[in-house]
């Protein structure tokens, strides 16, 4: 299969995205996350140097490969090149979406950052493949970042998006149902996964609340 087609057999269905954060048994545990069923892992590290986090973007990289997750690089879409990554997540501050398409392909995948309605009908009007929306919650994991609210969760199920999309920001196993309720049809999440004792159970326990 060539390039131009993983993209666009895995992104359809997705409903679970693990975002890393920097931590030393991360390979181990996104190796657990993935057979509890998370479909797209983004390698997310703010502070490493760019040829620090290649070594581990390559054995992320294989992990998902060898389990049939995607895997994405948050931000960097040189980073994403180099690697050979599946894809590419992007928000307000990152580069256009068809710079990063430019650079990667046309059957890359391309996720969006959107804090609201408009800004997510925007990004899937601009090409977006799938939308990361939030934050739904105050998350220690992004202090800086600004709260959307389990209402704009509510405000967006209504809109019949045609891209997948997944409420991000303080889903944890105790939040998640109420995010569901809210009408998330996907959750992206840091800590629920990665903090927990039992990832690979987590990730499970996370699917089953959006069934
Ligand atoms: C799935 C997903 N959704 C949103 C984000 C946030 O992206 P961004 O707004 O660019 O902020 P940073 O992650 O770069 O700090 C994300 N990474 N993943
Ligand atoms: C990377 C990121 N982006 C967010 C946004 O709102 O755009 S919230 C977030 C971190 C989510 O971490 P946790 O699952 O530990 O709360
Ligand atoms: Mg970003």
């Amino acid at each position: 299969m060539g390039p131009e087609e993983v993209g666009d057999l895995k992104i359809d269905g997705a409903r679970l995205l693990l975002v890393t954060d920097p931590r030393p048994d991360l390979v181990a545990r996104v190796e657990a996350a993935v057979r509890g069923g998370v479909d797209i892992v983004q390698l997310r590290d703010k502070r490493a140097p760019v040829e620090g986090l290649i070594p581990l973007a390559e054995e992320l990289k294989d992990v998902c490969e060898r389990a049939g997750a995607l895997f994405t690089v948050n931000d960097d879409v040189e980073l994403a090149r180099r690697v050979g990554a599946d894809g590419v997540h992007l928000g307000e501050d990152d580069d256009p979406t068809p710079r990063a398409r430019s650079v990667l392909g046309t059957g890359a995948v391309v996720g969006r950052s959107a804090g609201g309605v408009a800004e997510a009908l925007e990004a899937v009007r601009g090409g977006a493949d799938y939308l990361g929306v939030g934050a739904v919650y105050a998350t220690p994991t992004k202090p800086e970042g600004e709260v959307a609210g389990l209402e704009t969760i509510r405000a967006l199920s209504r809109e019949n998006l045609q891209v997948p999309w997944f409420a991000i920001g303080g889903v944890t196993l105790e939040t998640a149902p109420h995010v569901a309720e809210a009408g998330a049809p996907g959750f992206a999440v840091v800590r629920a996964v990665l903090d927990a004792e039992d990832p690979e159970g987590a990730a499970r326990a996370l699917r089953v609340i959006l069934e």
